[in-house]
């Protein structure tokens, strides 16, 4: 894209909304002006963020037992009307394939708002004995949701391009229980890999995953107080092994019904990491997710040009060979242009290298994230430049964490509620009773997000609806 079409100004932060629709353009990473709602196409530069920062769920999931596989997109129509709460919750979402060619299919094919009816005709077939167990695999793949509320790039999309869901299988459902827990702690890590702090809670009963006994979900809040669903873990008790007749062997010989799990996390996860960490000037990436970590600027004068360019290559060169992804901007752009352009695309750390710096041996660094400028001696650049990461991704989640917890506020009644959520996530003690929860919604005018899975329950205090004595807090907060 040619540098003048984008000489509109980012918005400043504050103005959220258009800010970040302003920056997925400025900064190459989605195109929205494809001809489909909901769908978006992906610039290289930001399918090199998603690549990075899929590359650190893999590792997790990996890292801890689970293998990635692949599954068919479409779904026939007789395996996905097989669970009846799950139908129910994405019958008005599902997208039906009902020809090829002209000639009409004689069974529908859903295109996978989600992969469980895909999946568990085929566990039924892999699942024999207690000794399979765990099965814990996943798949990285594109979904498809009818969504009818307001769509946004890498929020709410009907072609969910990076959806990573993984399903588990257990002997009972305890063991699917710690399964839940170990999946809650995976995604903690991701997020905290991407310098992102959550909020870990319970759904309410009526906003759990359609089929499944529980959900837990992981929330971001976002810069304009409200929140993101970043990742959900769900308790699937042996509710589809019954609907799809998965069953085992146990020790005793018994043929017994399985327990599972499912998680997901989406692209969304690139949405809370840009929008939590990018300043008034553009994005802020985490250096572990950046396409490019630290780009180098020749500072040219007459004299000396040839030096400092030589000297600008051996620095790409070796760090280069230590693992950085670095580039030279040699263009004949001004330097403040140069600024411009790479603090837009959120390279963590910027090396200037000039005439006066080559006679000191030294390059000048200024991080991305504070501004802060300062000498690197040539001879350890890439010591130096590695240990600049770290202290910017250690200083990106602290910020962030500091953040959040600003943005959380325990109050006494639901009127200080009603105030708060308008700028970020409120508590408030609630009995656990469902019509109490439903009316607490009413009165505030958004929902109970979840029971925080991390309580402290130390106090007694009464349910604002019924008055019941109560030792739980909720989350109350206006989400996406
Ligand atoms: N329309 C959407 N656009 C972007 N991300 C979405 C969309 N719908 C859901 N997600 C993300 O996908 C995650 C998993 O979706 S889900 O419905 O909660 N859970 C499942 O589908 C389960 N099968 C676990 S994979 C959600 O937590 C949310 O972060
Ligand atoms: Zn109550």
């Amino acid at each position: 894209m040619a540098e003048s079409e984008k000489e509109a100004a980012l918005p400043p932060k504050e103005e959220f909304s258009e800010w970040y629709n302003e920056l997925l353009w400025m900064a190459e990473i989605m195109d929205v002006r494809y001809p489909v709602k909901g769908l978006y196409v992906w610039y290289p530069f930001g399918f090199a963020i998603r690549r990075n920062t899929y590359n650190i769920i893999r590792e997790i999931l990996d890292n801890s037992g689970h293998q990635e596989a692949l599954f068919p997109l479409l779904i026939p129509e007789n395996e996905f009307m097989k669970e009846a709460e799950h139908i129910k919750g994405f019958e008005d979402e599902v997208y039906w394939v009902t020809h090829g060619g002209r000639d009409p299919l004689d069974i529908p094919l859903a295109l996978r708002p989600t992969s469980e009816t895909a999946i568990y005709p085929m566990y039924k077939m892999w699942v024999r004995s207690h000794a399979d167990f765990p099965v814990k695999i996943y798949q990285i793949v594109n979904t498809f949701r009818y969504e009818t509320k307001h769509t946004r790039p890498l929020i709410r999309l009907r072609e969910i391009t990076s959806f990573k869901e993984a399903h588990t299988v257990h002997a009972t459902w305890e063991d699917a229980e710690a399964q839940v827990k170990e999946a809650i702690g995976l995604y903690t890590e991701i997020y905290r890999r991407l310098g992102v702090p959550v909020l870990r809670s319970r759904r309410p009963d009526w906003d759990k995953f359609p089929g499944a006994d529980y959900t837990d979900a992981l929330d971001a809040v976002m810069p304009d107080g409200k929140t993101l669903q970043i990742g959900t873990v769900h308790h699937l008790g042996d509710n589809f092994a019954k609907t799809f007749d998965i069953k085992y062997e146990a020790p005793d010989g018994e043929q017994r019904y399985a327990y599972q799990t499912c998680y997901g996390i989406s692209e969304r996860s690139i949405a809370a990491t840009i929008s939590i960490h990018g300043d008034d000037k553009g994005l802020v990436l985490p250096p572990e997710i950046a396409p490019v970590q630290v780009v180098i600027i020749p500072i040219i004068f007459k004299k000396g040009a040839e030096e400092v360019l030589a000297a600008c290559k051996d620095v790409k060169e070796r760090l280069t060979k230590a693992g950085v992804r670095v580039e030279i901007d040699a263009s004949d752009l001004r330097p403040g242009a140069k600024y411009y352009k790479w603090e837009m695309k959120g390279v963590p750390l910027r090396l200037e290298i000039g005439p006066r710096d080559l006679q000191n041996n030294v390059a000048v660094a200024v991080r991305r994230d504070s501004g802060e400028k300062e000498q690197i001696p040539l001879s350890e650049i890439e010591a130096g430049v590695s240990s600049k990461f770290e202290a910017i991704h250690e200083s990106l989640y602290q910020k962030a964490k500091v953040e959040l917890e600003n943005r959380i506020f325990d109050c006494a009644e639901l009127e200080e509620v009603k105030e708060k959520i308008q700028i970020g996530v409120a508590t408030i003690p609630w009995c656990g009773k469902r019509e109490c929860g439903l009316a607490m919604e009413d009165v505030i005018g958004a929902g109970i997000l979840g029971i925080p899975l991390e309580q402290k329950r130390d106090k007694k205090e009464k349910c604002p609806i019924c008055g019941e004595e109560t030792e739980t807090r909720v989350y109350v907060a206006r989400t996406y």
